[in-house]
């Protein structure tokens, strides 16, 4: 089980401090789409640069134009490439097909899915990655639910990741169903000690 910290809603600065802390605890590295947003494919590249061991997940959350987005990131080092399952089948073939040619991956973003339909469709597109994602606006209301891998529970050819709020209390009943990728964002990097708090679900996980 891998642990993918999420850089959201950080200055670019913030966003190195908080790796070097953070580096020797986290497996994959997300680039916030708000961290895109603010500073594009340049904060990609040089993440790469600084972390070429690491996976690089460029949460660019594509539905649309999904050739063209898929080649920005990968060109700019992402390793990984994040889309929304909404999108059309031909932006989820796109993406598939360019990250292929790189030799990278695609990762599904599951944000507003709850019909299973839309899982066999994807894995007849051929995804083999995507992420249970219970958002940042819904957490307003209340906690992410374990009830949200009931979505992927008979999909067994994907790798699965899971993110919303993750945090070390939630984290125990969340690791009972074995996702292959803990996605973790404001608990680190909001953390008065992200090191220790990373280095602490690490070791939970493990
Ligand atoms: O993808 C995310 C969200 O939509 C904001 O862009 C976050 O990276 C993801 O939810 C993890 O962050 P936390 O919910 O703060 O753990």
């Amino acid at each position: 089980m891998k642990l993918q910290v999420a850089l959201d809603r950080l200055e670019r600065d913030e966003c190195f401090e908080l790796l070097e802390e953070t580096k020797a605890s986290v497996d994959w590295i997300e680039v916030g789409t708000g961290v895109i947003k603010e500073f594009g494919m340049a904060i990609v590249r040089e993440i790469k640069v600084s972390y070429p061991s690491h996976t690089i997940v460029a949460d660019m959350k594509t539905c649309d134009a999904g050739k063209h987005e898929a080649k920005q990131a990968f060109e700019a080092g992402a390793d990984i490439v994040t889309v929304m399952a909404f999108s059309a089948d031909q932006t989820i073939k796109d993406t598939l097909n360019v990250a292929q040619q790189y030799n990278k991956r695609i990762m599904i973003d599951l944000l507003g899915v709850t019909d299973k339909k839309r899982i066999v469709e994807l894995e007849n597109l051929g995804v083999d990655l995507v992420s249970l994602h219970f958002g940042k606006d819904m957490q307003q209301e209340k906690e992410m639910s374990t009830n949200l891998f009931d979505l992927v529970n008979e999909a067994s050819n994907f790798e699965v990741a899971v993110a919303g709020g993750i945090n070390e209390h939630s984290l125990p009943d969340i690791v009972k169903h074995n996702p292959n990728i803990v996605i973790v964002g404001s608990a680190i990097t909001s953390a008065d000690n992200p090191k220790d708090v990373s280095l602490k679900l690490k070791g939970m996980i493990n």
